[in-house]
């Protein structure tokens, strides 16, 4: 397999500095070695740069560092869009509000294709706010309500070309959820796997079900991984840590089970914040995590299947 790494080193979503450090806090974790020693070929093509800033502006005064949000997605967008037609890309970010950016560009190209777009969101929330509903003001609270087409966005966030019908999305690892979000959730008709359900259910009966879906309507599946989605005690690197995540085994059994489904067209790396971390602990978790994705496993396996 071919893949691209882009640096997003946008850190304006969130509340804490150092998002900003992530891409190369995989790089130094070894991220494109660790692709490339499964035999695949890694082109990294440097960081992203926000487009200028255009004058926006909403209501909710709330809202942080909305110019400069606005500046990194128009450029994303616009990225995430032209990387999808070649490699496999992968979005080292940066904090999650990138996820508009690449969605929304990756959408794009699956309309192109054709193809549905299904997204996975690994995270301990469903950053579904709209402008109008975040109440930190944080905007990488706010992705997946744009990217599925909820209210609110037109005119300040890039348009939208091709809107991710929010019956492909399928979210797991849930454990911190706003009001307006679980409303908006259950209004939209987001798939939304919490906590209890892997307790319930084992992570691997939910992660089936859902790429036999993407399989059976020959979908694009696009991965939003937030470092947040693991339990902090494995995962300290990251700014919005919430208790009783995924366990290691958990986190990796999900990325063994999206490799051999051979589903995955495009992945991001989010919200890894070197500042916050232990010796490199939660980038090095992401790389080992990104090198199940790509194919490595304890012992070669008879049948290649999720089943
Ligand atoms: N990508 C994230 N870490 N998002 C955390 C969002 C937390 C909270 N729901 C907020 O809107 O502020
Ligand atoms: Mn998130
Ligand atoms: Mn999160």
């Amino acid at each position: 397999m071919h893949c691209t790494l882009l640096g997003v080193p946008v850190q304006s979503g969130t509340g804490r500095r150092g998002c900003d450090m992530g891409p190369n806090g995989l790089r130094a974790a070894g991220l494109a070695e660790a692709i490339a020693a499964l035999g695949h070929t890694v082109r990294d093509v440097g960081d992203l740069k926000p487009a200028p800033q255009r004058p926006v502006s909403h209501p909710n005064a709330s809202i942080k560092a909305l110019p400069e949000t606005v500046a990194w997605l128009d450029a994303l967008v616009e990225k995430a869009y032209e990387l999808s037609a070649g490699a496999l890309p992968i979005f080292m970010g940066g904090d999650h509000v990138m996820a508009a950016g690449t969605v929304a560009g990756v959408a794009g190209h699956a309309k192109d294709k054709g193809r549905p777009l299904f997204v996975l969101w690994l995270d301990a929330h469903p950053d579904f706010h709209t402008l109008e509903s975040t109440e930190s003001g944080n905007l990488h609270g706010t992705p997946a309500a744009y990217f599925t087409g909820q209210e609110g966005f037109s005119g300040i966030y890039p348009d939208l070309v091709a809107p991710v019908d929010p019956a492909n999305v399928c979210m797991v690892g849930i454990r911190s959820v706003d009001p307006a979000e679980r409303t908006g959730l259950r209004q939209a008709g987001v798939t939304v796997h919490d906590m209890r359900a892997i307790d319930e259910n084992g992570i691997a009966v939910l992660i089936k079900a859902f790429l036999e879906r993407v399989e059976a309507e020959n979908g694009m599946l696009h991965v939003s991984f937030d470092v947040d989605f693991l339990d902090p005690s494995i995962a300290p690197g990251v700014g919005t840590t919430v208790p009783g995540g995924a366990t290691f085994r958990e986190a990796h059994l999900v990325m063994e089970m999206l490799h051999d489904s051979g589903l995955v067209t495009s992945l991001d790396l989010v919200e890894l914040n070197p500042f916050l971390d232990e010796r490199g602990k939660a980038a090095i978790l992401l790389t080992e995590l990104t090198a199940s994705l790509f194919g490595r496993q304890v012992m070669d396996r008879p049948t290649r299947s999720y089943g």
